[in-house]
């Protein structure tokens, strides 16, 4: 199946601006959007990067980014995926870039069931993934997008199925979000993590995270 992954290149992740740098939220998205796509590829689907600017060639060495295409569209997020749901026949898939915790079972999951619209909410009211196969389907994301991608499927008539899955509920907007990747999650995100030095800190009263 195609998966869009959507990617803001240049100013990801403002709400992780309390810790850390414009720098480093770029390349800490980065090691996020390498997970998704690693575990789009390990479902044996095929992604494709939907980003808001282009990327530095293949100058940053990465061999996953590499095998997969990238539109460059700067329109805000809406329109531009739904620019592409406009161009690609169903099914197809819009995945967020920032799970972390996404596997290949989770993603299975979700691509395996066969209503029209399959929606795995984030944390908070968004839609961090989406499996479309109805023609007629828009997204409108920002705001309580998952219970507004609900009406559109009923304004459409499309089916629709809800998917609750840990790891694909589980986006990372905030420093807080940071405990579920150092917790749940192996991949390039953890290391960028362990690399810049954050650890758990469980010496308050819900568990957050320190940087040495
Ligand atoms: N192509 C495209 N992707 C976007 C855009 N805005 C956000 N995204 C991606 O959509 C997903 C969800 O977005 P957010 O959680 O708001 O991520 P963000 O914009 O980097 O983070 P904040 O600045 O904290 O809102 C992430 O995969 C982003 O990379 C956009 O305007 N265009
Ligand atoms: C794009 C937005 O992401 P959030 O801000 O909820 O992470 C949404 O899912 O509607």
């Amino acid at each position: 199946m195609r998966v869009v992954v959507p990617f803001a290149a240049e100013q990801p992740k403002t709400r992780l601006s309390s810790v850390l740098s414009p720098d480093e939220r770029r390349t800490f998205a980065r090691a996020m959007l390498d997970d998704v796509l690693a575990v789009v590829h390990d479902a044996g689907h095929d992604p494709v990067v939907l980003a808001t600017a282009p990327f530095e060639s293949d100058s940053t060495g990465n061999e996953i980014l590499r095998d997969t295409p990238v539109v460059v569209d700067d329109r805000p997020l809406s329109l531009a995926v739904n620019s592409v749901l406009s161009e690609t026949d169903v099914p197809v898939a819009v995945v967020m870039s920032d799970l972390p915790l996404a596997t290949r079972e989770s993603l299975q999951r979700l691509t395996a069931v066969d209503s029209e619209i399959v929606i795995a909410p984030g944390r908070g009211g968004g839609t961090n993934a989406l499996v479309v196969r109805h023609a007629d389907f828009r997204v409108d994301y920002h705001g309580v997008s998952y219970r507004d991608h609900l009406h559109v499927a009923r304004d459409v008539g499309a089916s629709v199925e809800t998917v609750d899955s840990f790891r694909l509920a589980t986006d990372v907007d905030e420093p807080t979000d940071l405990v579920e990747v150092l917790l749940h999650s192996d991949g390039d995100t953890t290391q960028w993590l362990v690399d810049a030095g954050f650890d758990l800190d469980s010496t308050g009263g819900r568990v957050g995270v320190r940087r040495d």
